[in-house]
């Protein structure tokens, strides 16, 4: 059955003014704003090539008496993101204090307060496209650069943020999606007006920055994210939008952020904007009607919490305690082609589970596990699918620090040490630690009748 994300509320909105990524030469320009911030901080101004048509409502928070609000009066601006280390002496220390002062004895504190302030600005630029998706109707068309547009500008604000944010002596390292090779092609100059128009909208909105990105900034900050990660050292893993199908369709996605401290992932964050505060165990993945946005956060160690994200104080929360699988539940991915639907029917019967799959996209399956929404997680993909560490890592350790296990096919704590793959390729599954011998048993079993049916003899 398929899941629905408590959207329906967004659908109903007027529709905008224009379509964020529609180019129109006639449509109002936020070229005032872009004037203003550019002269600001020293750069030069994009302003006359710019011509983006914004929703009524979006140009609105563009106009220049908002500009002083959010543009400090810092004697100097800092560089532009397009110079290879972020600005360290205007970084805010708001944030940093706040995290020192709620550290207790964690010792990734202020990575963890950055890691969760980068998925939430990115979520809020995720919020805005899927809303004019949604609205315009692109999602039932070939193009698809809206995604696009969301995919990169999220990877741009979170290597931003943690890159303002991280001890000025730490080296930055981050494994992530995507890289600017599309964008530097010709034929993309109107996406990047876009991603840059986008991005520095959402920057400016926010008001903890004052940073301006040019178009060259923006490619530089997306390659950020070219690391291979592997045993040594820190490395960012991101995925800058899990469950690309689920976030086109209105449904669920995550923005998934984990750090790599030598091979082993110490924190992880999960930012889900369509997912209910409260549980979806009985909805099929649906909202119950509850306030939606929840962000999922865990640190080696400390435990794993959920809180709004709107902002709301923190709440430990622990997987299911069921032991017996005739209670028990399960998620699997949407997509039939992720995940072979069949071969999870086939364990989940071997187990004795009664209820029907609760099918979502993204890493939002691992922190609905974690809160106890379901008891399992299964995920077989079809032969040949070499699992990506940024679709595991952060939603792992939210599931292993609120109780749970996870292990591939045979039992095996997942390895995010060896650059951008897991080197696994026989499937991924996550429960409590009661259920997982049964569950990896009839697991085992399922996978060799499924062997044997393929070649008989
Ligand atoms: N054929 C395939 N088999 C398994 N996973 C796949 C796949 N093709 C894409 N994926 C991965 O599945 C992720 C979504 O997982 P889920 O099915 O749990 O929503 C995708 O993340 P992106 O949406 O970030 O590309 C992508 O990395
Ligand atoms: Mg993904």
């Amino acid at each position: 059955m398929r899941a629905s994300a408590g959207w329906a509320g967004s659908r109903v909105l007027p529709p905008p003014a224009g379509s964020l990524y529609n180019t129109s030469a006639s449509a109002p320009t936020p070229a005032a704003h872009t004037h203003m911030a550019a002269a600001r901080v020293g750069l030069a101004s994009h302003a006359s090539t710019c011509t983006i048509a914004l929703p009524r409502s979006r140009l609105l928070l563009l106009r220049p008496p908002y500009l002083p609000r959010h543009l400090p009066t810092f004697p100097n601006y800092p560089r532009p993101a397009s110079s290879s280390a972020a600005p360290t002496s205007y970084r805010p220390r708001r944030l940093r204090a706040m995290s020192q002062a709620a550290g207790n004895g964690n010792p990734y504190a202020a990575e963890l307060a950055a890691a969760k302030k980068a998925v939430t600005l990115a979520a809020r630029l995720c919020q805005a496209v899927q809303k004019d998706i949604l609205q315009s109707g692109v999602q039932s068309k070939a193009d698809k650069s809206p995604v696009t547009v969301a995919d990169y500008g999220s990877q741009i604000l979170v290597s931003l943020v943690l890159k303002m944010e991280a001890p000025a002596s730490a080296s930055f390292s981050m494994v992530a999606e995507e890289d600017s090779e599309e964008l530097r092609k010709e034929g993309a100059e109107e996406i990047l007006e876009n991603i840059t128009e986008l991005v520095n909208e959402t920057i400016v909105d926010d008001g903890s920055y004052s940073i301006y990105f040019s178009k060259e900034g923006i490619l530089s900050a997306i390659d950020d994210g070219k690391s291979e990660g592997g045993p040594s050292g820190r490395h960012w893993v991101l995925d800058p939008i899990d469950g690309t199908k689920g976030f086109l369709r209105g449904d669920q996605y995550a923005i998934a952020l984990a750090l790599l401290d030598e091979g082993k992932v110490v924190l992880g964050v999960l930012a889900c904007p369509n997912l209910s505060l409260g549980s979806i165990g009985n909805l099929n993945g649906g909202s119950s009607g509850d306030q939606v946005g929840a962000l999922f956060s865990a640190t080696i160690g400390c435990g794993a919490e959920v809180e709004s994200l709107q902002g709301s104080p923190p709440e430990k929360i622990s997987v299911s305690s069921i032991d017996n699988p005739v209670n028990a539940s399960f998620f699997e991915s949407y997509e039939g082609a992720h995940s072979m639907h069949d071969l999870t029917g086939s364990i989940a019967e071997k187990l004795g589970v009664q209820a029907p799959p609760v099918r979502i996209d993204s890493q939002t399956k691992y922190g609905a596990l974690a809160r106890g929404d379901g008891t399992i997680y299964l995920r077989f993909p079809h032969k040949g699918y070499r699992e990506k560490i940024w679709d595991h890592a952060a939603g792992s350790i939210v599931v292993t620090e609120a109780g749970g296990v996870v292990t591939d096919a045979s039992g095996n704590d997942l390895d995010f040490s060896k650059g951008r793959f897991l080197d696994l390729d026989t499937g991924i599954i996550a429960t409590n630690k009661q259920l997982m011998p049964s569950l990896l048993k009839a697991v085992q079993e399922a996978i060799k009748e499924q062997s044997q049916a393929a070649s008989p003899l």
